[in-house]
Parts: C-alpha cells; sequence; structure tokens
C-alpha cells in the first residue's frame, strides 16, 4: 500500500475511535422543546403564570427576573440535551434559605405545563422534560 494511502487508512480509524470514545449527544429533547428559541417562550411563559399564581408568587417578588430568566433558560438548555452552559449558580446555593416545600415545587411544575401547553410542546415531549427536573427535587426543596 502507497504510504499516502496508510496515512489516510490511519486517520480515517482515529477518527472512528475519536467518535466512539465521544457519544452524538442525545439532543432530540431540545429539538422537541424548540431549540432555544422555544425554551426562551416556555421559560418567560412560565414566569407570566407564577407572577399570577398566589402559592409561589411570594419567592419571585423581588427577584431579577431578567437574570433568573436567563439563567433558567441556560439550565433547561442543558437539561435537555442542547449546546449551552450553564453559568448561573448551583440549585443548592439559589434556594438556599427559601424553605420551599413539595407543594411549591408541585405548583412550578404546574406553570411550566400551563406554559408547555401554550407553546403546543405534545403530552409526551412535556413528560420527558420534567422526568429530568423531578430528581433536582431534592437540591431545591427544604434548604
Ligand atoms: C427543578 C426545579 C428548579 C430548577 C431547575 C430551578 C432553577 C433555578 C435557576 C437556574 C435559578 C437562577 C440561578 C441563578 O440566578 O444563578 C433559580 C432561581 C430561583 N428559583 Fe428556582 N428552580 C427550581 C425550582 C424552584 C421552585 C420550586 C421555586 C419556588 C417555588 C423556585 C424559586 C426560585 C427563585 C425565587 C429564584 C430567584 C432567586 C434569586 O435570584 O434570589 N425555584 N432557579
Amino acid at each position: 500500500m502507497p504510504r499516502s494511502l496508510w496515512l489516510i487508512v490511519g486517520l480515517s480509524l482515529s477518527l472512528l475511535v475519536g467518535c466512539a470514545q465521544q457519544p452524538a449527544k442525545d439532543d432530540s429533547l431540545y429539538q422537541d422543546l424548540g431549540q432555544r428559541a422555544g425554551i426562551q417562550k416556555i421559560v418567560e411563559g412560565m414566569l407570566l403564570y407564577i407572577a399570577q399564581d398566589d402559592r409561589i408568587y411570594k419567592y419571585f417578588a423581588k427577584v431579577d427576573i431578567v437574570r433568573v430568566r436567563d439563567k433558567l433558560v441556560e439550565r433547561f438548555c442543558v437539561e435537555a440535551g442542547g449546546p449551552c452552559t450553564y453559568t448561573g449558580d448551583s440549585l443548592e446555593e439559589v434556594h438556599k434559605g427559601m424553605k420551599l416545600s413539595r407543594s411549591d415545587f408541585n405548583a412550578l411544575v404546574e406553570d411550566l405545563i400551563a406554559a408547555m401547553n401554550e407553546q403546543h410542546i405534545p403530552v409526551t415531549t412535556q413528560n420527558r422534560f420534567i422526568a429530568r427536573l423531578a430528581p433536582q427535587r431534592g437540591e431545591v426543596i427544604e434548604k
């Protein structure tokens, strides 16, 4: 085999090995939520529902809502498998001192569902997304 061909075979093999070591990330949920623009609409919708939600509005009354919106979009994007980086603080740190309960958590999830319904996100997609958020409840409540 000519030397140049060896080089090509070698390079192709190393590419294959590289791919095998780093499997392509599954971003189907990110796509189904409408990518970053779709996620931003969902977050903004959720915050609007929260603003009308007497159960949990009190927690948000004095926050920097633009920052919370931006960090939530990043966070949800990462959770959905999208190409984003979360630059906010840890969930434990952020929610420390709020003493959130399970009911508070459920109320926020209800507002999130309302926002996803408004964006016509199919229920199967909604359930996939909520299944990724649910395990984080422990980092958020009773802190
Ligand atoms: C899995 C569920 C949750 C996630 C992933 C989440 C995520 C976040 C993120 C990313 C931020 C912004 C962080 C930053 O500024 O660096 C934030 C802030 C906040 N979250 Fe949550 N959160 C969750 C549940 C809740 C619940 C249930 C409540 C209350 C009912 C809540 C109330 C707040 C408030 C009030 C802030 C603003 C804090 C501040 O800026 O002082 N969160 N959350």
